[in-house]
């Protein structure tokens, strides 16, 4: 659905973004995470159809972005860092005015601008002219724009940056509807709490080029290694009470009063060997379960290398 193929973009002698290669499927977010200045933007402006690459190719929908830019446009929702929204307009003739750009017939266009200004709490404020609305309030109402013509293919640039924690969620659980609902979504952000609980797969770019590329689970495991699994016993026994009675089965990689940390890439057959011999030596277990390893030591990792 979103496809790209060595891409690649030069401003004069300035080497933006380098051989890129990406494959997004329907009903897939891709998270693209970088340090400002790494070429986020100009990616997403060539997949758009809003800038030309310099080499390689890119397609939406099968269609090329060059060669076929005006379908492309049609095919995708774009939210920009900096949508320019028209301050003199009312939302609703705001989105009327796009929407028939789009080609939308007058009836849909009604009924879109109102199911998407009721989803996301702008309804009462539908006839305030834009330069009149907060921030976050611009935010929402360029993300309605970028979603008025229902397109398959979504590409959306820091969606929640300006926005209070219960418009973010509104936006966050859209976007989750999204894709369910089988759209193809790029998505770029600083936000890594963000791309957690959003992404299928991260892409991580640095100086234009693309370094790092997988699910949050296979990047945690190439960078920070097996996962790591704590054990807590119940009162009155101390956690370093069952470090004797495990030493064949685990080495221990760190130790309190509380809870012992070790590392296993099987827990599904060394965790149940744990128990039973914890159970069959009467020391009870409070908790065992795995310790989440963060996007953002990964990304640290990544962007520090
Ligand atoms: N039109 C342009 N002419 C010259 N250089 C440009 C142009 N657009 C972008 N650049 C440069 O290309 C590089 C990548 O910029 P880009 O905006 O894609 O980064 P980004 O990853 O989106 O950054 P941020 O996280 O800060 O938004 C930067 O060094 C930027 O200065």
């Amino acid at each position: 659905m979103i496809e790209a193929s060595q891409l690649s973009k030069q401003f004069g002698a300035f080497q933006a973004v380098r051989s890129i290669n990406l494959n997004i499927q329907p009903g897939e977010l891709l998270a693209l995470l970088g340090p400002n200045g790494a070429g986020k933007t100009t990616t997403v402006r060539m997949l758009g159809a809003i800038l030309k690459p310099s080499s390689g190719y890119a397609r939406i929908c099968g269609h090329d972005v060059v060669q076929e830019a005006e379908t492309v446009r049609s095919k995708v929702g774009l939210l920009t860092e900096y949508p320019g929204l028209y301050g003199r307009m009312a939302a609703m003739e705001y989105l009327d005015f796009f929407g028939s750009l789009l080609g939308l017939e007058a009836h849909t266009r009604q009924a879109r601008a109102e199911l998407l200004l009721r989803q996301f709490g702008m309804w009462e404020a539908r006839e305030r002219k834009l330069d009149g609305y907060s921030k976050g309030m611009k935010q929402k109402i360029a993300l309605v724009r970028a979603l008025i013509h229902d397109p398959p293919v979504l590409f959306l640039d820091e969606p929640t940056t300006a926005m209070d924690p219960q418009s973010a969620r509104t936006v966050r659980d859209a976007i989750h509807d999204l894709r369910a609902a089988d759209r193809s979504i790029l998505l770029t952000t600083h936000n890594l709490s963000e791309a957690e609980v959003l992404a299928d797969r991260i892409a991580i770019i640095r100086s234009g080029q693309i370094i790092a590329q997988g699910t949050i689970a296979e990047l945690t495991r190439q960078l920070l290694g097996a996962p790591i699994y704590e054990l807590r016993l119940a009162p009155p026994f101390p956690a370093s009470a069952a470090a004797p009675i495990l030493a064949d089965l685990i080495s221990v990689e760190s130790q309190s009063d509380t809870a012992l940390r070790y590392r296993t890439s099987e827990p599904h057959l060394l965790n149940p060997q744990i128990l039973s011999r914890l159970a069959s030596t009467g020391l009870p277990v409070l908790a065992l379960a795995e310790v989440p390893q963060r996007l953002e030591e990964v990304y640290l990792r990544i962007v520090a290398d």
